[in-house]
């Protein structure tokens, strides 16, 4: 039975303005660092990048891996980092995520686990792709049954489709053993759908902006830097780019159309240790 989701409403011929803050791998401790960069800092320095731009966001979306120590305390910090944006805050988890505690501690009055939002002229359909105990990811039966039910209730919006892992390889060797393994079944039937048009992920913590060709138009397949530590693209081995944190804006057009940037906190404050090879 399909759940029944957040409607926001604003007039349907308005843009949904999202942010979307992905992988920030927090700890219980403030001092807590990954692989050189403070992950509570470097989250703190998106957020008050996002805050500076004003951009007039109805939503933000956190795609997974909110955690690095999966305690309580990491998403309690998440919680609380994003409280000056002043927005309704949805979640899903990452394959870094422990989903019962996350569900348990990431409280608040606008902060929602749910799959599903209904805003203006959109659906925002948000999919679990974790597999208990392994980094890499898979779409299952029931995600699949989520969304096609999803599409039939409400048959008559647009859809984007949130998820933690990539359901397309990004050429990183070594990262491309965790993708969604079944991500070329998952786009197949999803580009027959007129209603889909984007895909919105995280996990590959480095940015990707590419359009594929569905059976009814294009879809815009996106990734996001991570708010803290970054991967060097196209890299055989394990490896960290020095680019700085970064997060993502949308504007969902009521015609179906999107317009979307990827933003990095400026300066160069956060230098990982390069040398490392992996976590
Ligand atoms: N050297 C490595 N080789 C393969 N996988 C790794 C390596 N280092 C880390 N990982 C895993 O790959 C994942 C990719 O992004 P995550 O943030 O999910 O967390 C990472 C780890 O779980
Ligand atoms: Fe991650």
């Amino acid at each position: 039975m399909l759940k029944e989701a957040i409607t926001y409403s604003i007039p349907k011929d308005h843009s949904v303005r999202l942010v979307q803050m992905t992988d920030p791998h927090l700890f219980a401790e403030p001092d807590g660092n990954l692989l050189g960069v403070n992950t509570a800092n470097s989250l703190a320095a998106v957020v008050s990048t996002v805050q500076a731009l004003n951009y007039p966001a109805d939503l933000l979306l956190a795609t997974g891996d909110i955690s690095q120590d999966f305690s309580a305390e990491s998403y309690r910090n998440f919680v609380k980092a994003i409280a000056p944006l002043d927005l309704p805050c949805h979640y899903l988890p990452g394959n870094h995520d422990d989903p019962r505690i996350m569900n348990l501690h990431m409280q608040g009055e606008r902060v929602f686990g749910q799959q599903r939002i209904i805003i203006g002229n959109w659906q925002l359909i948000l999919l679990d792709s974790t597999v208990r105990g392994k980094p890499g990811g898979h779409l299952d039966e029931s995600e699949f049954a989520l969304i096609r039910e999803a599409i039939a209730a409400e048959p008559d919006k647009h859809v984007l489709l949130v998820m933690h892992h990539n359901p397309v390889q990004v050429k990183c060797t070594w990262l491309d053993q965790h993708w969604m393994d079944n991500g070329a079944e998952f786009l197949a039937e999803m580009a027959s759908y007129p209603q889909v048009k984007g895909m919105l992920w995280g996990h590959v913590h480095q940015q990707l902006d590419h359009t594929i060709d569905g059976q009814h138009g294009p879809i815009n397949l996106m990734a996001t830097p991570s708010t803290c530590i970054q991967f060097k693209p196209l890299s055989t081995y394990f490896a960290l780019d020095m680019v700085q944190p970064g997060y993502r804006l949308l504007e969902l057009r009521a015609d179906g159309s999107m317009q979307t940037s990827v933003y990095r906190v400026p300066g160069e404050r956060f230098s990982p240790d390069v040398k490392a090879s992996g976590y």
